[in-house]
């Protein structure tokens, strides 16, 4: 098989296992030969050629074969490390995010840290809060001329800012492979330099800091109180921008909110583009938990996902995306050790913890009284027995959204709504999820109710 031979599987391939799975597994592979019925690849790390080899390799085998290659099997090794930038690896980290991907240390003479074959561009979704930030950074990965230096993201805890950082690092590897990028925590960068220190080499760092072409620091926070290092930063940074060499900062606050940060440097900080990530909205969770699913649908191929799960934990999960991914996480695996259809139940069981930590603090009378006000009927015929539709479809709309928004369980809402059994209350949500999809006006209506009760 030529590369050309593989360019027209590739092209098949992305057909058969859709887009984002395509560009997130497939793409970053490169077909290197075919011996003996053995095809052989390079991945950028041993996550991708596991992930591949578990979840893509039947298809692949089956694509080969129909295009009449004679090959038994696909062999994976990970694209070593130059002496000129990291080679990109597969970082562990602590959050749950599906298969545990291995850590792996660049080589000893290289600054930078490994970069997470799953946060590339691709991988990001975009939306309201974070489209700023993800601007910038493309613009950042084009490689073209430095427009603002430094490029200052920041955000909150698990909005992105690494994610970010690496798909910018990758780009700028795939498009500029001759340039010198080097990331790094602000951490290592201390711990580089106090190695530097320790071992009588300071001229080895200084050297070695100053001779990147874009150098990318992750939570610079951290070194806020710590003086030397600072220093040294502060010296570096100077430096690479007097050549014109791009840096990407991020940190969990603006520059000048930095508490303990020498002034000159928090005005350094302060003269190129600062873009900070927004808290995520409601549809940015759900497109983010739509991706995930479509990942772990080919890691649990077997399992069924009911209307509205994912609506469900994007109302109800706004504290970050990593807690969000971490859910998901758990609900996929926990479906599949049970054998269940994942359900609203199913997840308000397995998650009870999260959801509890997560919790809006939305009441069933808040809900009550704004559902009654939006149809102009009055609250006691919430609680009351009028069964007429003007009267009975507001109040199942009041029982789902009591159900989507509140972890109070059946009979309680039951109970609030004038001691109804909580099999009413199911029949409310059934039928209400039922309307949302084939009734506008009711989906309508019910976006608005949550975005007014989520305000
Ligand atoms: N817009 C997004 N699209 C897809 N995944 C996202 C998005 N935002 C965040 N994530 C995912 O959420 C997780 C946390 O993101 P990340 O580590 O980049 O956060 P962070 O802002 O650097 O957090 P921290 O302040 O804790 O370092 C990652 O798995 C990342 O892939």
């Amino acid at each position: 098989m030529t590369e050309e031979g593989w360019g027209r599987i590739c092209e098949e391939l992305q057909k058969s296992i859709g887009k984002n799975n395509f560009v997130t597994w497939i793409a970053p592979m490169r077909f290197t030969a075919l011996e003996n019925g053995v095809a052989r690849f390079q991945v950028p790390t041993g996550f991708v050629g596991d992930w591949v080899s578990r979840n893509f390799s039947d298809q692949i085998l089956d694509h080969m074969t129909r295009n009449g290659i004679g090959v038994d099997r696909l062999e994976f090794t990970v694209a070593s490390a130059t002496p000129e930038r990291p080679a990109p690896q597969a970082a562990a980290t602590d959050a749950p995010r599906g298969p545990a991907a291995p850590a792996a240390t660049p080589a000893d003479d290289l600054p930078g840290a490994p970069l997470d074959a799953r946060f590339t561009f691709e991988t990001f979704v975009t939306g309201k809060p974070n489209e700023l930030a993800h601007a910038a950074a493309r613009r950042v990965g084009e490689a073209g001329t430095v427009t603002f230096n430094p490029l200052f993201l920041y955000g909150g805890v698990g909005l992105g800012k690494t994610h970010l950082m690496h798909a910018i690092a990758w780009e700028l590897r795939n498009r500029a492979p001759e340039k010198k990028v080097v990331y790094l925590s602000a951490e290592q960068f201390m711990y580089r330099f106090v190695q530097a220190l320790r071992e009588r080499d300071m001229m080895g760092f200084k050297a070695l800091f100053r001779s990147v072409d874009v150098l990318m620091v992750d939570d610079v926070q951290f070194i806020a109180g710590k003086d030397s290092t600072q220093e040294e930063f502060f010296h570096t940074f100077n430096a690479l921008v007097d050549q014109n060499k791009q840096i990407v900062i991020s940190a969990d606050r603006a520059p000048g909110e930095i508490e303990n940060m020498e002034e000159r440097i928090k005005s350094r900080l302060q003269c190129g583009l600062i873009v900070d990530l927004h808290p995520t909205d409601y549809e940015l969770r759900l497109g983010i938990l739509q991706q995930k699913v479509d990942i772990y649908r080919l890691q649990y191929p077997g399992l069924v996902m009911a209307d509205g799960v994912l609506e469900f934990l994007a109302h109800r999960i706004a504290t970050n995306v990593r807690v969000l991914e971490g859910a998901l996480t758990r609900l996929f695996a926990f479906a599949s050790l049970v054998g269940r259809e994942i359900t609203l139940d199913l997840a308000q069981d397995c998650l009870a913890d999260i959801l509890r930590a997560s919790e809006r603090n939305v009441t069933i009378e808040e809900i009550q009284r704004k559902v009654s006000a939006h149809y102009n009927m009055r609250l006691s015929d919430m609680i009351g027995p009028k069964r007429h539709r003007t009267i009975a479809r507001p109040r199942q709309i009041a029982m789902y959204l009591s159900k989507q928004l509140t972890s109070r369980s059946l009979p309680e809402i039951g109970r609030q709504f004038g001691g109804r059994d909580h099999t009413t209350v199911i029949h409310a949500v059934k039928r209400i999820e039922a309307l949302r999809g084939s009734d506008p006006q009711i989906a309508e209506d019910l976006d608005l109710l949550r975005r007014m009760l989520e305000s």
